[in-house]
């Protein structure tokens, strides 16, 4: 469904943001994308969705070049970033109906998704209240009912689980479940290392904007937490920045 073939990207003031970056995420996956701060995964996740353009490599959505068919990509996708940028002025079902129109989503299909995520979300009562009066666990919210509003078969969240109450944080990860299940496939970044070793079935860690561990759950974690693979990805990155000093 999405593979990522040796990317790079640098930024224009000359940060080398990653390197190399290989990944495929197939039908059924739940994948976690887990690294320091300043790692790379926004970075990784802005050129999958076709927010940034990456200098090297190539990343296909069932088939389709971002760099090349970049719509037909996007009709595939689903992206919540970390911190959803909306429509202030707008209602929170304005904003809906806005994107629900962009991905040409018929009248009924629309209405019985945006009821069934607005009770999900518990956002029926708020749908006609602006965007502006919203918490930022609510924005996030209306932002998640968009985004899934169009039945993508591919999810992809930045840190989905930042401001998010536990209410709604366990609704996410039943729905990711089910979408998994039902045959999509959900790639998220996370710091919630218990959460990404519960949920997912794959996980890719990066450091310092390379891949370091990338499979199954239960190759690259073995019999120990993600949090010791990942203190171990750390201090082994400690001491060689030692050695080579
Ligand atoms: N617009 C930008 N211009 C220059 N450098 C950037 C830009 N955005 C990110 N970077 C740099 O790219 C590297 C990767 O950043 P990125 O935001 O992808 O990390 P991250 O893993 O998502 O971090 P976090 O967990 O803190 O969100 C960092 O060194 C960061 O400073």
């Amino acid at each position: 469904m999405l593979k990522v073939n040796h990317i790079s990207k640098m930024y224009e003031d000359g940060t080398k943001a990653i390197t190399d970056i290989n990944l495929h995420i197939q039908n059924g996956d739940i994948y976690g994308f887990i690294g320091a701060n300043g790692a790379g995964k926004s970075t990784t996740i802005k050129a999958i969705v076709g927010i940034h353009h990456f200098n090297q490599g190539e990343i296909w959505i069932d088939g389709y070049s971002i760099k090349t068919d970049p719509v037909n990509c996007k009709k595939r996708i689903a992206f919540i970033p970390d911190n959803p940028d909306l429509y202030e002025h707008l209602t929170g079902l304005q904003y809906i109906s806005f994107i629900a129109d962009i991905f040409e989503v018929p009248l009924t299909e629309r209405k019985q998704s945006i009821e069934k995520y607005s009770t999900i979300f518990e956002m029926t009562s708020k749908l006609n209240n602006s965007i502006a009066s919203y918490s930022h666990g609510m924005k996030q919210r209306i932002a998640l009912i968009a985004a899934l509003v169009h039945k993508p078969a591919l999810f992809i969240l930045d840190e989905p689980f930042v401001g998010l109450d536990p209410t709604a944080s366990f609704e996410l990860k039943r729905l990711m479940q089910e979408h998994a299940e039902n045959g999509g496939a959900v790639f998220f970044s996370t710091h919630v290392l218990e959460v990404a070793q519960k949920l997912c079935n794959k996980v890719a860690i990066i450091h310092k904007g390379s891949l370091v561990k990338n499979g199954l759950m239960e190759e690259v974690a073995g019999s120990k937490s993600l949090e010791e693979i990942f203190m171990e990805v750390r201090n082994e990155s400690k001491n060689m920045d030692i050695i080579q000093k």
